[in-house]
């Protein structure tokens, strides 16, 4: 490294001697981890490793082996150096830095010291000396290192027990004193030997090494596959074999919770965890299913991450990404769940912080003529991203949308739904440099600054530029519902779902989304200490082993006062929510007067619109401001309006309005109304020929006469779909523009030029594989046999039949066959039941108020932890090594 940098005389000396000086410092401080072989000094110890800095002597590393080892005090000893096996021992003066002298041994002996026979064995010694000076060696050296390394197999095969003062043990569980200081001084001391992961039972520790270890090769996968946890050295590997095996041979259903702060490792975790579940069950192949699962990680990730102050790559949402299996073990697909995606990120970010990557990599990778037709500007140009930062070291922003874009070909986005998608982003980007004015000096209302972006911003939408100002500059106080998000459930399937959630939140400024988060982390922790304590506990006690009840941390009171009916604090917050009169102190209040005495609550003695929570992991003190208007965050009904009208499907559907699922359920009810017609017909036939009155009553004669369910709008645009489905033709114009559309809601983006080829966007704003809308059919769902023929297409063509004779009928349908098989019906009633526009084809929902963000929130929270209940639970916590994200496995 010398000679090198003395090689560089050209370079500027001012930056040598800073550069020199900074290594030069970073190497003072650095420990190092010195392995000190006490020989028949500590029977049954192989080494010891002691911590030393570069000026650490060795008289003060004796001081620490006779502590650890528990040596005899009025005994004195020395620490000897040899240097190659076999070779001469060098006895340190008390005051040598042992660290230095390490220093000057090859790389290679530094690599391999516990080697023997490597050629270059180097290691430390302690000897005992005698009182007239000379060492005491106890037999030859070379005897004894052999010796010593035969005992190192030996305890390494499992034969010996581990001696204490030794390596730590890979599972804390074996420690002899479990302390945290003994837990933290193992932890440490292993992660020193780059060894990242820990068991404590069958729970995994990661400490995040912000290096990438060769541990992750194919070798691995193979080694782990099919152990029992604790054989092998841990690994994340070890963690989903387990889960794999467990859910194959138990047939239940497992989870994989990851927790841990900002930074630790939870999404690098997730993304190792979802390779080996599904390397597991291809057995090395990579099937269509596995591209599609990893392919989703970098979509999720440049949608949902940004560079924070913690984390260059943060995940500002929390996923739970369920791996759906076969009863073969064979993956077959995969579903991820999405909670609270920060929002306010997109208009507004903290300093050294950045928006979502997506929009950085879209204008650096984006071609000269994406460039045109998306109308992109440079970075700086944007108000919303031009706050504070631009760049993350060492990323390459083109490379990243190339990525991103051939990640989201994988994950079956076609190219037009793609360019609708950066259509839409950088209509986001031109709408936040949209600058306001008084319109005149003593009226209120405003007006737009810089109109020249309306044009540009209605051409991305695909919106009326009168429509967009209109929105842009008015409020109408119409609420409309919003829609909730109800995930699809893939029912019977065995699944492993890896759970990775942001971690517990405490900054100098805490608000609803840190409120939300850490309620998030007190359900999860109390399902932690229910598996990990309680209920292991019970079934000790169940099987009459002696036990004595361990304390733990039971969070149900903080829990409770978050959120348990009817006056916990979400509650009261609603409450509030509905108030116009209501303010920040009246909310504040409120949470006083229900719960003052409450010891998971406090306020702060100076009066400050604030209230602290005692959480599991410690009192976060909220600021109650906005929590009223974060909570009541529904999208503005004109905005709505106006983004329903677009032309452009996409959009239509992030609205709600899916043309799916509105196909979907004008098929649904086209097939039932037909086979209403035709049975009824059926029995009017009967009764003319027998003349047997009391067999139809009169109304359905009457209805099935009339055909009137035919002239119901929903009917007639049914039948439009199915014909023109049939005919392949999918550019759909409007052909009745009065028809009324109020209980038909999305019905107008069938109206629209909509790409049909495109993926559908389910209701709830997922892209859905299975919405893509052909005549065969989805393939997604063929593959399920969804879309099958069958005998019911029999009965519905002779229904069918009988509509066509029918005079009132003016269109001509003609139902194609494979739309119509009975179990594809129950598929698709299961798969829509809870959209909106399957509700409000279905009557199912009147106009009510839309749930405020936490009942959402509480629901989804309430819809997971279902799922973990209903499955065997693994836990791994990551821990973050430091908070500068420096690489320091081998040197902590
Ligand atoms: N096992 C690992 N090996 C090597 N590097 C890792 C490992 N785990 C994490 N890292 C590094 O640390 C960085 C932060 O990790 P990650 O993004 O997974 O944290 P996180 O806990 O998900 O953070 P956030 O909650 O902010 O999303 C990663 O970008 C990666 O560089």
């Amino acid at each position: 490294m010398s000679l090198q940098d003395g090689g560089c005389s050209y370079a500027s000396s001012a930056n040598m001697a800073t550069a020199s000086g900074s290594m030069r410092r970073r190497l003072e401080d650095q420990e190092f981890s010195l392995r000190v072989y006490p020989g028949a000094l500590a029977e049954g110890t192989i080494y010891c490793p002691v911590s030393a800095r570069k000026n650490t002597t060795a008289a003060e590393a004796i001081e620490c082996l006779i502590e650890r080892l528990r040596l005899d005090r009025t005994k004195c000893y020395v620490l000897a150096e040899v240097k190659e096996f076999g070779g001469e021992e060098w006895i340190l003066n008390p005051g040598d830095c042992p660290v230095q002298r390490m220093m000057l041994w090859p790389r290679s002996a530094l690599e391999n010291r516990s080697g023997l026979g490597s050629g270059d064995d180097y290691r430390f010694l302690l000897r005992e000396k005698n009182l007239d000076g000379s060492i005491h060696y106890g037999g030859s050296l070379q005897m004894w290192l052999r010796v010593t390394e035969e005992r190192r197999r030996m305890v390494e095969r499992g034969f010996l027990p581990q001696p204490a003062g030794s390596d730590p043990p890979s599972d804390l569980c074996t420690l002899p004193e479990l302390t945290e200081r003994a837990i933290l001084e193992s932890l440490r001391a292993r992660f020193r030997q780059e060894k990242i992961y820990t068991y404590i039972g069958s729970i995994l520790i990661v400490i995040n090494p912000f290096q990438f270890l060769p541990i992750y090769n194919p070798k691995y996968v193979k080694l782990y596959d099919n152990h029992t946890l604790g054989k092998l050295e841990p690994h994340i590997y070890a963690v989903a074999d387990v889960a794999y095996h467990a859910m194959l041979q138990r047939r239940r259903n497992q989870c994989i919770v990851i927790s841990g702060e900002s930074g630790s490792g939870k999404t690098q975790s997730t993304n190792f965890l979802i390779h080996h579940l599904t390397a597991l069950s291809q057995k090395g192949f990579a099937s269509g299913v596995e591209q599609i699962i990893l392919g989703a990680g970098p979509v999720l990730e440049a949608f949902g991450n940004a560079k924070t102050a913690h984390n260059n790559n943060s995940s500002r949402f929390g996923k739970f990404i369920q791996v759906n299996y076969q009863e073969s073990g064979t993956v077959r697909g995969a579903y991820v769940e999405k909670y609270l995606l920060e929002k306010s990120r997109l208009v507004y970010q903290e300093h050294n912080e950045r928006n979502y990557h997506v929009f950085y990599y879209l204008l650096a990778g984006a071609s000269e003529d994406e460039r045109k037709s998306f109308h992109l500007l440079k970075p700086e140009e944007y108000h919303y991203l031009n706050q504070d930062c631009f760049t993350v070291e060492g990323e390459d922003l083109k490379h990243d949308f190339e990525r991103l874009q051939l990640a989201m070909e994988m994950v079956g986005f076609l190219p037009t739904t793609r360019k609708q998608i950066f259509s839409l982003l950088s209509a986001i980007l031109h709408l936040g440099n949209i600058r306001y004015k008084k319109k005149t000096y003593r009226d209120d209302s405003i007006d737009i600054c810089n109109p020249e972006v309306l044009p540009i911003v209605s051409e991305l939408l695909e919106v009326k530029e009168e429509m967009l100002l209109e929105a842009l500059t008015t409020r109408k106080t119409v609420t409309v519902g919003e829609r909730l998000i109800v995930p699809y459930k893939l029912a019977e399937i065995l699944s492993i779902g890896v759970l990775d959630i942001f971690g517990f939140e405490d900054y100098e400024n805490n608000s609803f989304e840190q409120f939300c988060i850490n309620f998030a982390n007190e359900r999860l922790q109390h399902y932690f200490n229910q598996h990990i304590f309680k209920l292991e506990q019970e079934e000790y006690r169940a099987e009459g082993i002696t036990w004595h009840n361990i304390d733990y941390i039971d969070n149900s009171g903080c829990i409770n006062l978050i959120s348990k009916k009817p006056t916990a604090l979400f509650h009261l917050l609603d409450e509030e929510c509905n108030f116009p009169q209501a303010s920040n102190q009246t909310l504040l209040d409120k949470f006083k007067r229900q719960h003052e005495g409450n010891s998971y609550i406090e306020f702060p003695a100076v009066m400050e619109p604030a209230f602290i929570i005692r959480h599991y992991a410690g009192k976060v003190k909220y600021g109650v401001k906005d929590f009223r208007e974060k909570n009541t965050d529904h999208m503005r009904p004109d905005i709505v309006a106006l983004l329903k009208s677009s032309k452009n499907a996409f959009i239509c559907g992030l609205m709600g309005i899916d043309p799916v699922a509105t196909f979907r359920w004008a098929v649904l009810r086209a097939y039932f109304r037909a086979l209403v017609a035709f049975r009824e017909a059926g029995r009017r036939h009967t009764h003319k020929k027998t003349g047997n009155d009391a067999a139809v009553p009169c109304a359905v004669v009457k209805t099935v006469d009339s055909f009137s369910f035919l002239h119901h709008p929903v009917h007639q645009r049914s039948l439009e779909i199915l014909q023109r489905c049939k005919d392949e033709k999918y550019s759909i114009t409007r052909k009745n523009p009065r028809t009324p559309l109020s209980d038909l809601q999305g019905t107008n983006a069938l109206n629209e030029k909509a790409s049909w080829d495109g993926y559908g966007v389910g209701c709830n704003g997922r892209s859905s594989r299975s919405g893509r809308l052909s005549s065969t059919g989805s393939p997604a769902l063929e593959e399920d046999g969804i879309f099958l023929n069958s005998t019911s297409s029999k009965l519905l063509e002779r229904a069918q039949g009988i509509l066509l004779r029918n005079k009132n009928c003016k269109i001509k349908p003609t139902l194609p066959k494979h739309l119509l098989d009975v179990k594809s019906l129950r598929y698709l009633s299961s798969v829509t039941l809870h959209d909106r526009i399957t509700k409000s084809l279905l009557h199912l929902h009147k106009k009510k108020k839309p749930p405020s963000i936490s009942a959402q929130f509480q629901a989804s929270l309430n819809k997971l932890m279902e799922t973990l209940d209903q499955s065997e639970p693994y836990f791994v916590k990551c821990i973050r090594s430091n908070a500068e994200k420096v690489t320091t496995a081998a040197e902590a």
